[in-house]
């Protein structure tokens, strides 16, 4: 499935559990030969009171990520249109997410407030979130939010300027940065408007990254940049529309979309 083309393998580990070795999730997340996809995603019983599933998060080099924005949309609308219902509740590392049908491929995502103290980013020492003492070139003093997963996000001019790949990785590897983190690199277009890209852990150039589009949004709020309750990022992959309420929770609304499905080859299974 994909969201605006951030692209993820689903198995569905509900009946038959599916515990991957990190040597078979990088082959299924290699593109040329493997399945190919941004993350794999498994799809889980749930363990946590109220929720509808666990979705287990694992990146193309085999760690688990605590959340991924796009991929809780794509499996809530999978799960949605299996059950018929309208909401439902999924389990992540990174917390509870309630989803929502918004027409027949949108879900709308409902996350709890996010987390700027810099324990939970999480840094390696004290350091103001607002602007960290960091710089890769043009990327310079990035705000640092956790929205269940840690995400930098560094405004710069023009979006389409920056070369992320040759700057964004000593960011993502600075040694304040323990865990790594997701960084954005955004530029503000118009109040309501951000053009944003992700250099996702651990690594990859994403078209679209649901939750670096919350971040994104939180961050230009936070620096006095908007003051907009809705904004849209446009990604290289398309728009996605964030909604910030009054307790800073938001709102996270894009497409979903299925490309193929079928079965994994048996040796990858067992194996
Ligand atoms: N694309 C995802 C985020 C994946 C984050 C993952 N790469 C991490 O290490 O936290 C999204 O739509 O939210």
């Amino acid at each position: 499935m994909h969201g605006l083309g951030n692209d993820f393998v689903v198995v569905d580990g509900r009946a038959e559990p599916f515990r991957p070795t990190h040597e078979q999730i990088r082959w299924i997340c290699d593109r040329h030969i493997g399945v190919g996809g941004d993350q794999l995603l498994v799809i889980e019983p749930p363990s946590a009171a109220g929720a509808d599933a666990r979705m287990r998060i694992y990146n193309v080099d085999g760690a688990e990520a605590e959340t991924c924005l796009n991929a809780t949309r794509c499996v809530a609308w999978l799960l949605l249109q299996e059950s018929g219902a309208g909401r439902l509740r999924l389990e992540t590392l990174g917390g509870l997410i309630d989803a929502a049908r918004f027409g027949e491929r949108d879900i709308a995502l409902g996350l709890p407030a996010p987390r700027w103290d810099w324990q939970s980013i999480p840094l390696a020492s004290e350091a103001d979130t607002l602007a960290l003492d960091m710089a890769s070139g043009p990327l310079v003093q990035p705000t640092a939010v956790n929205v269940g997963n840690p995400h930098v996000v560094c405004f710069v001019g023009n979006r389409d300027e920056v070369d992320v790949p040759r700057w964004a990785p000593a960011i993502q590897n600075h040694p304040m940065l323990w865990e790594g983190a997701n960084v954005g690199v955004a530029a503000m277009a118009a109040p309501d408007l951000i053009r944003l890209v992700v250099w996702e852990r651990p690594g990859i150039l994403t078209r679209a990254c649901g939750s670096g589009a919350c971040a994104a949004v939180l961050a230009a709020r936070r620096r006095g940049l908007t003051q907009e309750s809705l904004v849209k990022v446009d990604m290289p992959g398309g728009c996605l529309r964030v909604e910030v309420h009054g307790d800073e929770s938001v709102t996270l609304i894009g497409p979903t979309a299925v490309a193929f499905s079928g079965r994994l080859p048996a040796d990858v299974k067992a194996a």
